[in-house]
């Protein structure tokens, strides 16, 4: 069993936390929270062993009536693997911590690539991986675009990509977040960071990509052209990305209209939290003008980076091989819309 430590119980921690649980080869040692708000408290009803993050908040927890296990160190020191899923450059802060006691560490898209010996998606490097101390799942879009590229690559080659990546303005708990009523390029400055971040996972790829933020929170949402060095039809496109299992073509006959009815969907069947970890590409877009393709995808950014979590674990612990990894996580999870 690979014992798993979660620091960082927010929005992707609690997901790969549930996740993990799930696996038949890891068992989760616990998570890390820096105070007692209500992520602690589900952690607690869910019998997760709970460590403060944080140890001069301590009390905080004490004064909530909430029993510790340790402190993060301890955590740590218990864990094979640490996943931690901090906000964007706390990661950084901690990896020294991870080093102390030679625990591997994952971290999450919003650290610098530069921390870490490898840059992670399951479908695009998952064998980079083994072996490795320091590994950052890719973020949520960067971790679409490589599912969808991969196979493209493979199959038919990519002269260039061209990505426009319409970008969720927060998540449904980032009260914070904007804009409220605005449509920002954004970044501003071109190419955006995600076209770089594929190429931490395909180094030759040829990629440019450009950012705008709205106001939602659903999903974000790519209008894809990838110049192919081949010409297939729409329909050889089709087939093709229908054999990859994280990736869901949606049939015209679900009359599933954007970001909103697909969430509606994912709770409909059943999903926890109505999460989408797949990637969501309307069937009807698929287009081939000449060698271009064209077509529109949705990625739901609180939970598609959670099973690339999962085969991260398995990946640095040399304890399966891609396609075995993949297989695991998509049955324990139920990927396969
Ligand atoms: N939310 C999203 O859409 C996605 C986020 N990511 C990345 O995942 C990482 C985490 O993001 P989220 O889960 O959205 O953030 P979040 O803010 O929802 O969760 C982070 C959690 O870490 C806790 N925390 C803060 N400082 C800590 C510390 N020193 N030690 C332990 N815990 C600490 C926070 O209290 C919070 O519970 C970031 O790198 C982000 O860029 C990646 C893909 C998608
Ligand atoms: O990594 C993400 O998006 P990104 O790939 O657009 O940077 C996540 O959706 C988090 O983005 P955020 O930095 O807007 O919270």
């Amino acid at each position: 069993m690979i014992t798993v430590g979660v620091n960082g119980y927010g929005t992707i921690g609690k997901r790969v936390a549930d996740a993990v649980t799930q696996q038949p080869d890891m068992e989760l040692a616990g998570v890390a929270k820096t105070r007692p708000n209500f992520e602690a408290q589900a952690a607690v009803r869910k019998e997760y062993p709970l460590y403060a993050a944080v140890e001069e908040r301590i009390e905080l927890f004490e004064e909530a009536g909430i029993d510790l296990a340790g402190s993060v160190t301890d955590l740590v020191a218990e864990s094979d693997v640490v996943v931690d899923a901090c906000p964007s450059g706390i990661g950084a802060d901690n990896k020294s911590m991870y080093e102390s006691f030679d625990t591997p560490a994952l971290y999450q898209g919003g650290e610098d690539a530069d921390l870490v010996d490898v840059s992670f998606n399951a479908r695009g490097n998952y064998s980079a991986a083994a072996g490795a101390s320091h590994v950052r799942v890719v973020s949520c879009n960067t971790t679409g675009l490589s599912r969808l590229l991969a196979p493209l690559q493979e199959r038919y080659g990519v002269e260039k990509a061209r990505v426009t990546l319409v970008r969720r303005g927060g998540d449904p708990g980032q009260t914070s977040r904007g804009p409220i009523n605005d449509i920002l390029p954004n970044p501003i400055t071109i190419p955006s960071h995600h076209g770089p971040d594929v190429n931490t996972v395909f180094p030759d790829l040829d990629i440019d990509t450009l950012g705008m933020k709205v106001p939602a929170t659903l999903m974000h949402v790519h209008s894809v052209n990838v110049t192919l060095e081949s010409s297939p039809t729409a329909a050889d496109v089709r087939d093709l990305l229908r054999e990859e299992s994280r990736l869901f073509l949606v049939p015209e006959s679900m009359a599933i209209d954007g970001a909103g009815k697909l969430k509606e969907f994912a709770h409909d069947a059943g999903r926890p939290r109505g999460d989408v970890w797949e990637n969501c590409i309307w069937e009807e877009s698929i287009s081939m003008e000449g060698d271009d393709l064209y077509l529109f995808e949705a990625i739901h950014q609180e939970s598609d980076v959670v099973p690339e979590n999962i085969d991260a674990i398995r990946a640095v612990t040399e304890t399966a091989d891609a396609s075995e990894s993949i297989a695991t996580t998509n049955e324990t999870l139920g990927i396969g819309l």
